[in-house]
């Protein structure tokens, strides 16, 4: 699926209208199968474009196309029918708790199906391989059977990656999803993401804080800051000087090792303080 957007500008309903827009304007195209990362400061709107672009938050304001459609303007039925073909993977997956996993991957497919296969599927899961293949995708086809609650919060989201596999959707969207694994797990798991969006000819989008990950695994790169496109450019074109001024004042989230900007001096917690985070 492409996308397009020209001039488009994005504000969170419950954001004050005194505020400049959470998103824009911004321009970008996006070819059927490509695979871009989307990096930058947090705040600077990386969630808000994936929300305009998995037509959940409509632009206040600019041109937006999914697939040579504006979604806005469909029926209520027919955004519904292109939302199934999109999938958002949020940053903290909202997986039931109490469901069990191979339950809750399954339920990626049901977009794609009729009420009455979508009742079959959650009395008795035909698909039980298919689950147990996306899983093994991203190293969790073990917790199969296990509930979601009892997962740890990197598994959780490998769960949650593992139901783009078997949804119907050729527009997948990720933020963030690698924040809860460390790096060579997060290597893992979005090479095995990358491989499944190219051998379904899914596109992908991926908001990322791993800079050095995007840069080594995407071959198009989107810096965005303060809900503006800085750099839209191939990887191998990001110098260090463009990652600086898109960092600028958050350079603890370019190079993790080093301490954010206090807002206050620190104190020494007291004895009690240390008990009571401790607990
Ligand atoms: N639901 C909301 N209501 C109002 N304002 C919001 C909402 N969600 C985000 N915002 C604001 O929109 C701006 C962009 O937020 P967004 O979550 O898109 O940034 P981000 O780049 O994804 O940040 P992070 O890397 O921290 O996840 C921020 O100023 C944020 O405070």
């Amino acid at each position: 699926m492409n996308l397009l957007l020209e001039e488009v500008a994005a504000r969170h309903p419950a954001a004050s209208s005194q505020l400049p827009p959470a998103l824009g304007p911004v321009s970008l195209r996006v070819a059927a199968g490509e695979q871009l990362a989307i990096i930058g400061p947090s705040g600077a709107g990386k969630t808000t474009l994936l929300q305009v672009l998995a037509c959940c938050l409509p632009p206040v304001a600019g041109h937006f196309q999914v697939s040579e459609v504006a979604p806005w303007r469909l029926s209520r039925r027919a955004l519904h029918r292109l939302r199934a073909s999109l999938f958002l993977a949020p940053q903290t997956p909202p997986l039931p708790p109490r469901q069990r996993v191979v339950t809750t991957v399954l339920a990626g497919r049901l977009p794609g199906m009729t009420w009455w296969a979508s009742v079959r599927q959650w009395i008795k899961p035909a698909a039980l391989p298919e689950a147990h293949g996306a899983l093994a995708r991203f190293g969790v086809a073990d917790k199969l059977f296990h509930r979601v609650d009892r997962l740890s919060g990197g598994e959780r989201q490998r769960v949650g990656l593992a139901r783009a596999l078997v949804s119907p959707a050729r527009l997948w969207l990720v933020d963030e999803p690698l924040s809860a694994l460390d790096p060579t797990r997060a290597r893992q798991v979005l090479d095995a993401l990358q491989l499944a969006a190219r051998e379904r000819g899914c596109t992908l989008v991926a908001s990322l804080h791993q800079v050095d990950l995007a840069l080594s695994c995407f071959p198009r790169i989107v810096g965005l800051r303060d809900g503006r496109v800085m750099f839209d450019a191939p990887a191998t074109n990001v110098t260090p000087d463009m990652l600086a001024a898109l960092y600028a004042q958050h350079e603890h989230e370019l190079h993790p090792g080093t301490a954010a900007p206090a807002d206050e001096p620190a104190t020494p917690a007291s004895p009690a303080v240390v008990a009571m985070t401790c607990r």
